[in-house]
């Protein structure tokens, strides 16, 4: 790692660096600035480092009224939030800016100017001055601290990605910068709003006050011009039929052709894909001539453990060799893999698509924005000039949309209305966003709250939907939480939970027939014919009482142990919320403990309990198959389900995707009559 002395020198370089004074005035005399960039110009790393010596930014001690209208000294600011919509970034640039004040950031080391907050992972030195932080956490500690009091300015870094989170995010601020002060003593709260799009113009029109708009205008902007370094960018001449062999083509002329040093970059759709590609390269890594640098292929993608992200972004150590990193869009926006010259880009990406008319979302492979291609062209020249390979042509190119169409316009909205409420929204139809999702979906996820008991008859939040919205899951999972708590299957329905929201697939695909075979043998013990639900009890409880070698066990049976490691993570953050909020009595006693079969039942319990949250995902079987209680569509059972195949009175299924057909995921049997009990509580 270079020293800061050494790292000042490459600051002053960066465009934004001649900026400095006018973002510096901008934030004097306002209150929120709107920073547009192009990438690589220093916004992430630089704009909060500029601020940290601003008069405003200091902590101040301030009267304010406490709830039972005493005045006490409390503290405000001091601190300045960056958001990041990934944790990869949040963690790489909180390093990078550490490097560059010269200031630690390590476990262990207690003081330090800059930190981080990802899920399960933080550090949060003494004296902490900038803190990077997923859109998530930001929002997480908006419950806590409604007024952000800790904070002197939050900076929005990639608005333009426009998950639901940040556009939650941007609502709430602009709330706080419009609201009274009260609640912050008067100080007021600095909101910088980065993009690398030029089009500002609606933001601009978000973040005014347009009652006050006469008196007071609170919206600066500052325009950066120009990156570090130039891209060339390259296309193919005819359209490609089969893209993965394309990308594996370029990428194999590039390492045979081009000179050391100059690492690659590829970005491609999704795990599977990645993991294909670099099956592929693996071989021909083995066949190259001694006189070709050897190659390091090494996957990015959300899944991963951070340590083997992290790993991706470091230098190559081994002479004579070059880094090729094949990522997800994880390492589109914000982040600088070191070492790269090269960028080979397929064109399309994983995106999330909600079907109001059914009610359920899928996950749909669609060509990139714009927006996209540009800041994945970006990643080649962080560090020097670079090349950016785009397998598709220009005219393809041309056809691009501009943006990509913000999350909470094709997503169910159902955590985004809770949310809301929980932040105290009463009226959510009415509530000031960049963009307001379609009425039908924020009606359908109303109703889904209420049929929950997040909601009471008048629209308003209840104790229930009051916990929900404190727990780091999807809605109904909250409320499977709650119900459990009810019905004395907690602790199996946390288990059971934990694995349902691991990173990734639990249950890996076998390759071969043969695998298959010797897979389902192996997996009759821990395999439930009731479904997937208490298939995933039986394999939670399994693997927390192997004292010999998890690993082992794993890899036999074909679990992905990296799946279940991080689903120990979420069963001991959610025992212990749990056990702070009183819903468990006492924290369980320490793993390993033997495995015990629950009854018939204690599973019906728990089915039930599920059901609860999960009524309306639910279908009855017809003289046709299965039809969904809820709008009497077709749906049938994924190959992936325990249940595949067979014919039951009626299920239960937790997700669902739409491709060649109408796939019900996660699914479990249960009797029609609970539905109908479920949907009456
Ligand atoms: N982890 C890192 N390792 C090496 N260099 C880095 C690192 N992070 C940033 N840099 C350098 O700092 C420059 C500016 O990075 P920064 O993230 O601030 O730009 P940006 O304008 O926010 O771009 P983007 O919108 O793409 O995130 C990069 O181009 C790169 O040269």
């Amino acid at each position: 790692m270079k020293k800061a002395k050494e790292l000042e020198k490459l600051r002053k370089e960066l465009p934004i660096w001649q900026h400095k004074p006018d973002i510096r005035w901008a934030l004097r005399h306002n209150d929120v600035l709107l920073l547009n960039g192009e990438t690589g110009s220093g916004k992430s790393t630089q704009t909060p480092q500029f601020l940290i010596t601003e008069p405003w930014f200091k902590k101040q001690t301030v009267k304010i009224k406490n709830k039972e209208g005493r005045e006490e000294d409390v503290s405000v600011g001091g601190v300045i939030a960056v958001t990041e919509p990934r944790r990869v970034a949040a963690i790489t640039l909180a390093k990078r800016v550490a490097a560059e004040m010269g200031s630690p950031l390590a476990k262990g080391i207690e003081s330090g100017q800059v930190g981080y907050s990802v899920r399960f992972d933080s550090i949060i030195p003494k004296g902490m001055k900038i803190k990077y932080l997923t859109e998530g956490m930001l929002l997480q500690e908006m419950l806590r601290d409604p007024h952000l009091r800790q904070y002197s300015a939050i900076v929005i870094d990639e608005i333009h990605e426009r998950s639901i989170d940040v556009d939650l995010v941007a609502g709430f601020l602009r709330q706080l910068v419009h609201g009274d002060k009260k609640g912050r003593g008067g100080v007021p709260l600095k909101v910088v709003v980065m993009s690398a799009t030029l089009d500002l113009g609606g933001l601009e029109a978000f973040f005014s006050n347009l009652e006050t708009r006469s008196k007071y205008e609170p919206v600066a902007v500052v325009y950066v011009k120009g990156r570090q370094h130039k891209v060339r960018v390259y296309y193919d001449v005819k359209p490609s039929t089969d893209y993965l062999q394309n990308m594996l083509q370029t990428i194999l002329k590039l390492h045979t052709t081009e000179p050391l040093p100059g690492d690659i970059l590829a970005f491609l759709t999704g795990q599977e894909e990645i993991e294909t590609l670099q099956g592929q390269l693996e071989h021909y890594a083995g066949i190259l001539a001694k006189t070709v640098p050897r190659m390091k292929v090494m996957p990015l993608y959300g899944a991963l453990p951070a340590q083997a992200q992290q790993d991706a972004f470091e230098k190559v150590k081994e002479p004579f060799t070059r880094k090729i990193v094949l990522a997800t869009n994880i390492a589109e926006t914000s982040v600088t893999v070191s070492g790269v010259h090269f960028v080979v880009d397929c064109g399309k990406s994983k995106v999330k698509q909600y079907r109001s008319r059914l009610g359920m979302e899928s996950l749909l492979s669609k060509p990139i924005s714009k927006v996209s291609a540009i800041q994945r062209a970006g990643r080649a020249g962080r560090e020097t000039e670079g090349k950016c390979y785009r397998i598709y042509t220009e005219e393809d190119f041309a056809k691009l949309e501009a943006d990509e169409k913000p999350e909470i316009l094709r997503s169910d909205v159902i955590e985004a209305v809770l949310k809301m409420k929980a932040r105290g929204v009463d009226d959510v139809l009415n509530f000031p966003l960049m963009d307001s999702p379609d009425i039908r979906a924020m009606e359908i996820a109303l109703l889904q709250l209420h049929v929950m008991g997040a909601l009471d008859e008048e629209g308003k939040l209840t104790d229930t939907g009051k916990k929900m919205a404190t727990y780091p899951l999807p809605a109904a999972y909250g409320r499977v939480i709650i119900a459990a708590a009810e019905s004395d299957c907690l602790l199996e329905a946390i288990d059971i939970i934990s694995c349902l929201t691991s990173d990734s697939e639990i249950f890996l695909q076998p390759k071969s027939e043969e695998d298959q075979e010797t897979t389902e043998t192996l997996r009759a013990a821990i395999k439930n014919p009731r479904g997937d639900i208490l298939t995933y009890l039986t394999t939670m409880q399994h693997y927390a009482a192997e004292n010999t070698d998890r690993n082992d066990w794993c890899a036999k049976r074909l679990i992905s142990i990296r799946a279940m490691k991080m689903a120990m993570m979420i069963r001991k953050q959610l025992r212990q919320t749990c056990f702070q909020q009183k819903l468990l009595k006492e924290m369980p006693p320490p793993d390993p403990q033997p495995f015990e079969e629950i009854s018939f039942a204690k599973g019906e319990t728990i089915l039930k309990t599920f059901l609860k949250a999960f009524a309306t995902r639910t279908a009855v079987l017809g003289a046709g198959g299965y039809l969904t209680t809820q709008g009497r569509n077709e749906i049938v059972i994924h190959p992936s389900s325990v249940l595949y195949g067979r014919k039951v009175e009626a299920i239960m299924f937790l997700d669902n995707v739409y491709t060649a057909k109408n796939y019900a995921k996660k699914v479990s049997a249960i009797q029609a009559n609970w539905i109908v009990e479920a949907l009456e509580m």
